[in-house]
């Protein structure tokens, strides 16, 4: 087999949100969208029984990673991994969470042992897996303990928000508000700048990328007088990044920063927070954005939204922001394919 028929490898997501919808119907549509081949790694009587609630006609067909993409043109390849539990569309249950761990792990491994190309996720809900006792808090921070443990060497995930008006990355992620600004340091806002700057090189082709850096109160601090982060940790920050020579600069007041004049000034946002990346970027690109971990050893892209409990099972839940990440996810693969 050459690398160019391996798959991706999807993980099921929480089994009981809209993963099992959007897989199922980006699966119907994939000669239409041109879609590469994925196996699902999950529980196929899931896919099953939300086929039937959809009213969709789909062949699902147990499989090997070896099997997946000549199945594909007739087949959902489904690597499967029962649930163990009793699923019911739209409504979560901490007895699923051992399922939804086990894909990812999954998925992962075959990933790095090459027999996938890149690793998709569907959603998962954090609380559902925090209940559970998951020690992580969500896929990014997982999937490089799970890196680290395969490989030995320690990783440091960066997310990425990205769609075709903008790529928005959060410096702090699924920390309280009121913690952000004790987060945050010089060194950390260096090495998430020195990590998105290559593989925005090495994952996406760009040779010299331009980081647009947000301040982290308004007006970028105002010299001082509304906050001190932005003049004592971000502008010496820029200070080495530069030095370094990776063009980043700010701190930019992020109110003005995501206007679409000022968003053909750089090809990267990088926030303070969670909020400050995904509010731009999931409104200039709700359903064409994909989220995706940099530097990790092996790709990992995800739709931009979460479970959507209540749209599972309905119809209603739309599949082109997990098409966009089974794409980039084929591009990005392809691209580091080419550099080799
Ligand atoms: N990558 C991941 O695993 C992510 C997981 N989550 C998790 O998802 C759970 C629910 O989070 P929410 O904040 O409610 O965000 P959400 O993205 O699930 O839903 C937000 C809104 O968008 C709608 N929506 C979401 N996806 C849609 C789709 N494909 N088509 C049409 N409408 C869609 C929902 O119905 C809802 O109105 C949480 O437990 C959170 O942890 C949230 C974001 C990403
Ligand atoms: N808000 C983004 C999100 O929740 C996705 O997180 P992750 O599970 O990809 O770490």
């Amino acid at each position: 087999m050459t690398d160019a028929v391996l798959p991706l490898a999807l993980s099921q997501g929480d089994p009981s949100g809209i993963g099992p919808d959007i897989a199922l119907q980006a699966f119907a549509h994939r000669a239409a969208l041109d879609l590469p081949a994925f196996l699902y790694i999950g529980d196929p009587e899931v896919l099953k029984v939300r086929a039937r609630q959809l009213d969709m006609s789909v062949s699902i067909a147990e499989t090997d990673c070896e099997g997946a993409t000549a199945l594909f043109a007739d087949a959902l390849p489904v690597l499967p991994l029962p649930t163990g539990s009793d699923v019911l569309a739209g409504k979560p249950h901490v007895a699923n969470a051992r399922g939804t761990i086990a894909a990812i792990e999954t998925a992962v491994q075959l990933t790095l042992s090459g027999k996938t190309r890149a690793v998709v996720t569907n959603p998962i809900a954090k609380s559902v897996l925090y209940e559970a006792g998951f020690g992580f808090p969500g896929h990014t921070e997982f999937l490089a303990d799970l890196a680290a443990r395969a490989t030995g060497q320690p990783f440091v995930p960066v997310m990425m928000l990205a769609g075709p008006k903008l790529r928005a990355v959060p410096v702090t992620i699924h920390i309280p508000i009121k913690d952000v600004p004790g987060a945050l340091t010089e060194d950390s806002i260096v090495e998430t700048c020195r990590i998105v700057a290559a593989d925005l090189t090495s994952r996406f082709g760009l040779a010299h990328p331009r980081l647009a850096v947000a301040g982290l109160n308004p007006h970028a601090g105002e010299g001082g007088a509304i906050g001190t982060e932005d003049e004592d940790l971000i502008r010496p920050a820029l200070r080495r990044l530069r030095d370094a020579g990776i063009d980043a600069f700010g701190p930019l007041p992020a109110d003005t920063m995501f206007h679409d004049e000022a968003r053909t000034r750089y090809d990267v946002a990088i926030c303070m927070y969670h909020d400050q990346a995904l509010i731009p970027a999931k409104a200039l690109g709700f359903d064409d954005s994909v989220n995706v971990t940099l530097g990790l050893p092996f790709i990992r892209t995800s739709p931009d939204h979460g479970t959507a409990f209540g749209l599972a099972g309905t119809g209603l839940a739309r599949e082109q922001s997990l098409v966009a990440a089974l794409k980039m996810a084929d591009a990005m693969s392809r691209f580091s394919k080419d550099r080799t």
